[in-house]
């Protein structure tokens, strides 16, 4: 029997400027060969999930794109404007999360606008493998290159060992109140924070490795956008 996924708060951190990307179009909003936008395709699987609560999106404060897209309609979604960095963004929406009721121990989901790829299976498998862990976790994809760590004057150094190096992906899931305390507290420390599970490992805590699909990419520089069609 299957049992049932949990439900979940969603955060989409929206408000980057993609400067490696240097296209005059914030890369979130680049269309894919279907006519979507990136950002678009990322928020897909969510809201057609019945088991989402609601969204909270992090956008620019000079954002002009958003209310352009027919998405901006959907009662489901709230915008915030997001901060300096990705973990800034993250916590603006955590803090508006507080506003729409989000309880302590509620499941929330953060996933980058600029991975327009996710699968629902991927994002099934997080909510499944997840639901009763005692801290969460991410979707992450095992190394599959071999790695050299590069000396000062740019020759290899050393290859590394690699069966234990995972690339971390999005969605991250994590308890709502943990989460952000985490985040508020490794920020105020200056830590370097990127994701939402390095703020939880700050603390101590051990998030869960959970398989997923290579191709749940990040679109980040130019020859990324060919590797999802687009043009
Ligand atoms: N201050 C920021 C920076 C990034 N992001 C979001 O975090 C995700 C991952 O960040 P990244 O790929 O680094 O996006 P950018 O910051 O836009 O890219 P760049 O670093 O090239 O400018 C993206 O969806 C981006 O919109 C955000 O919400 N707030
Ligand atoms: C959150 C993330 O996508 C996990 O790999 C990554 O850390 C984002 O990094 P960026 O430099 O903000 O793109």
């Amino acid at each position: 029997m299957t049992s049932v996924l949990p439900t979940f708060w969603v955060v989409i951190p929206a408000a980057g400027r993609g400067l490696r990307m240097a296209l005059s179009t914030p890369k979130q909003y680049l269309q894919l060969n279907d006519g979507r936008t990136v950002l678009e395709h990322s928020l897909s699987c969510f809201l057609a999930h019945p088991q989402l609560k609601q969204l909270v999106i992090a956008l620019a404060e000079d954002d002009r794109h958003w209310q352009t897209l027919p998405c901006a309609q959907d009662q489901r979604i709230k915008r915030v404007t997001g901060g300096a960095e990705r973990a800034d963004s993250v916590l603006a929406a955590l803090q508006y999360l507080e506003r729409l009721g989000a309880q302590s121990m509620d499941w929330v989901l953060v996933h980058d606008a600029a991975r327009p790829n996710l699968k629902t299976s991927d994002l099934d498998e997080l909510l499944q493998s997840l639901k009763d862990d005692p801290i969460g976790g991410l979707l992450a994809v095992r190394v599959r290159d071999t790695l050299k760590q590069a000396g000062l004057d740019g020759r290899v150094k050393q290859t590394l060992p690699r069966e234990l190096i995972w690339h971390a992906l999005t969605p991250q899931m994590f308890r709502f109140t943990p989460l952000k305390q985490a985040l508020k507290q490794a920020l105020a420390a200056g830590a370097p924070i990127t994701d939402e599970a390095s703020a939880m490992e700050w603390t101590g805590a051990k998030p869960r490795l959970v398989a997923g699909r290579f191709d749940n990419l990040k679109i980040t520089q130019r020859e990324d956008l060919n590797l999802l069609g687009i043009d």
